[in-house]
């Protein structure tokens, strides 16, 4: 609903950013030091956008003045200004870009924002961006020329439930010849903002490596220019700190945390650019967005051209900075993002380049490559199925929990090699706790075999390509068959020698009473004191793809294979003459469902089997 008086119009707030104003009003952050960054961020934005849209369009930086932004405390107004001669908004902009926040995954952040104790950390990592000036102040002006335009508008709101469009005055056109002023009315308890050594300071801790200058007009003496205005990335590293790439990751990548990463190098040769990239520390809040797209920005002899380029596979969206390529045309357009053979160049040895480093910190740095795994280790999975040049690399990376420990590598646990022992095992779950128990895991651990412990939903995908580390098949514990037989026990005087049960009349009973449920029923190598497992044959998936894709309702389910201890006595007792033998084959069926966290699928019988089954015992006992 829009409501008109002479020329202005009054609009409401998208619900979402009613909501988000609402709590940033509300709630007490500690850091609202953000608005002035986030503002600063901003206009820089506008200013990249105006000099990339004036590559096509010359015109509309003809009048020669530079993009610059400026900050103008003015202590009798009680204002502070942020303004940038940028590429500005029309009315319809201001509307869009200022009443909405277009960007996915809005509702479950504000949800979590209202629980959060750490309000200004996760809006750090959603980037509220503008919303987050509410914080300093009760009422903001926005006007606003776009570039090459006649009109000015003015966006005016004092938080609440919408904002005001109006035609800018004839001052304001005169004011504005090209960009955006912001003009925030600040709170009582945000007027230190007005001090100059104040601004100074945050634009010092968040803002120093904005490319365009950001001069500070103060109410008396002459405006200075406050920010270093070099692109870092063009730096060389020798004169650089490691506070400075700090502060460069905080402001490229609009994050609160430590980067856990820094790759800083510059590649000469038949072509040339820099690189910057981090990797953060802690988990942005969309990382599992189905998008799964990153936003490493692209620039060309310093111009901001895209963060869209796709400068890196999915697998490493979680990478934020900078590539700035010195010999790439100004203007590419999308066609050219997509097929210029030197941007796929870039792509791959950038690429291969993170990767290596990845693995080099994980032995330099195994504190800071832990943090990147705990974040982003179920990402980086996604890589060993999805790029297969650099699986081998991908896999050396990862780090597991398993029955040997956390945080293993695979170089570690081919170095532990039973004798004899030729394959890499795993085994896929919904968690370690329930893994550790799973009775598939006995004859392993008869034996000290190390097994992997696989409980991201990711896991069940790259497991499912044939893979192998260093010569080693990888091999799931619930798949196909298994052969311990040439790895030493142990306790060397377990019995494993074959029992005397009979087999054969033993399956076929369990066979005959199953029926269609299982697709076979086979002695175990697998258990030792466990009665049964159930497992896929060699050829389908993995049984925990199979349970994932059955979730997400894809895939009919294949019929698993009952695998039976032929030394458990309940296995044992089962016969041809034996009437409990229906009753104890459903139920050897139904426990290794109920292991494997599944639930039988008829529960009530099962309960009726288990009942009849304890009651003949207990009458047993009483005679
Ligand atoms: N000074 C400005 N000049 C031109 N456009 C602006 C300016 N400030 C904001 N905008 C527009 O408003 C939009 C919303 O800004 P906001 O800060 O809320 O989010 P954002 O910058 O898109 O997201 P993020 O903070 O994650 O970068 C921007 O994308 C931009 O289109």
């Amino acid at each position: 609903m829009t409501t008109a008086t002479a020329d202005a119009v009054s609009q409401p707030f998208q619900a979402e950013v009613a909501e988000l104003l609402h709590l940033m009003v509300h709630s007490v952050y500690s850091e609202t030091d953000i608005f002035l960054r986030e503002l600063i961020s901003n206009a820089s934005d506008a200013c990249d956008k105006l000099r990339y849209e004036a590559i096509a369009n010359p015109a509309l930086i003809a009048d020669g003045a530079p993009p610059e932004i400026r900050i103008v405390p003015d202590k009798k107004a009680d204002t502070l200004s942020v303004v940038d001669t940028g590429i500005g908004m029309d009315r319809q902009e201001l509307i869009d870009h200022l009443g909405t926040i277009a960007r996915s995954g809005t509702k479950s952040f504000l949800a979590r924002l209202t629980e959060a104790k750490d309000g200004a950390g996760l809006i750090g990592q959603f980037g509220v961006g503008f919303y987050s000036a509410f914080m300093v102040a009760d009422r903001i002006v926005v006007t606003s020329r776009r570039a090459g335009a006649g009109e000015v508008w003015t966006w005016t709101s004092s938080g609440g439930s919408g904002f005001e469009i109006a035609p800018g005055s004839e001052e304001d056109a005169k004011r504005i010849a090209r960009g955006t002023e912001i003009v925030l009315h600040l709170k009582p308890d945000a007027k230190k903002y007005l001090e100059t050594h104040e601004i100074e300071r945050i634009v010092r801790a968040y803002s120093d490596n904005i490319q365009f200058p950001i001069q500070l007009v103060p109410e008396e003496g002459e405006p200075s220019q406050i920010n270093s205005a070099s692109a870092l990335w063009q730096r060389s590293k020798s004169e650089l700190k490691p506070e400075d790439y700090a502060t460069a990751y905080k402001q490229i990548a609009h994050a609160f945390d430590e980067p856990a990463m820094t790759l800083h190098y510059r590649a000469e040769g038949r072509y040339s650019y820099a690189v910057l990239l981090f990797a953060p520390s802690t988990k942005p809040f969309d990382l599992f967005e189905p998008e799964r797209k990153g936003r490493v920005k692209l620039y060309v002899r310093r111009v901001f051209i895209t963060d869209d380029a796709d400068l890196l596979p999915a697998y490493l969206r979680f990478v934020r900075g900078v590539v700035d390529s010195e010999d790439l045309p100004l203007n590419l357009s999308r066609e050219m993002l997509q097929n210029n053979p030197q941007l796929a160049q870039i792509r791959k040895a950038v690429t291969g380049r993170v990767v290596s480093e990845l693995e080099a910190l994980g032995d330099k740095e195994p504190e800071n490559f832990a943090k990147i795994w705990e974040a982003f280790g179920p990402v980086i999975k996604e890589g060993i199925y999805e790029d297969f040049e650099r699986r081998e690399k991908l896999l050396a990376l990862s780090r597991f929990t398993t029955t040997a420990g956390e945080k293993r590598s695979l170089k570690q646990y081919i170095a532990d090699l039973k004798p004899n022992q030729t394959e890499v095992y795993f085994l896929a779950g919904d968690s370690i706790e329930r893994l550790k128990s799973n009775p598939k895991l006995e004859s392993a651990a008869a034996r000290g075999i190390e097994v992997l412990l696989l409980t991201d939903p990711v896991d069940a995908f790259w497991t499912s390509a044939a893979l192998d580390f260093e010569g080693k098949p990888l091999k799931s514990l619930s798949q196909g068959d298994i052969d311990f037989g040439l790895v030493p026990l142990l306790d060397e005087h377990k019995d494993e020698t074959k029992p005397d049960a009979d087999e054969a009349s033993i399956i076929a009973v369990i066979k005959a009473t199953l029926g269609e449920r299982v697709s076979d029923v086979r002695a175990s190598q697998r258990l030792t004191s466990s009665a049964s497992c159930l497992v896929a044959g060699s050829h389908g998936p993995d049984r925990e793809l199979e349970r994932l894709l059955a979730r997400q309702n894809r895939g009919a389910g294949s019929k698993p294979i009952l695998e039976i201890n032929l030394r458990h006595p309940l296995v044992a007792a089962i016969s041809a003459d034996n009437a409990a033998s229906a009753d104890l084959s459903f139920l050897l069926l139904e426990q290794a469902q109920i292991l494997d966290g599944e639930l039988p699928e008829d529960p009530a019988a099962f309960a009726g089997r288990l009942n009849r089954l304890v009651l003949q015992g207990v009458a047993k006992g009483d005679g």
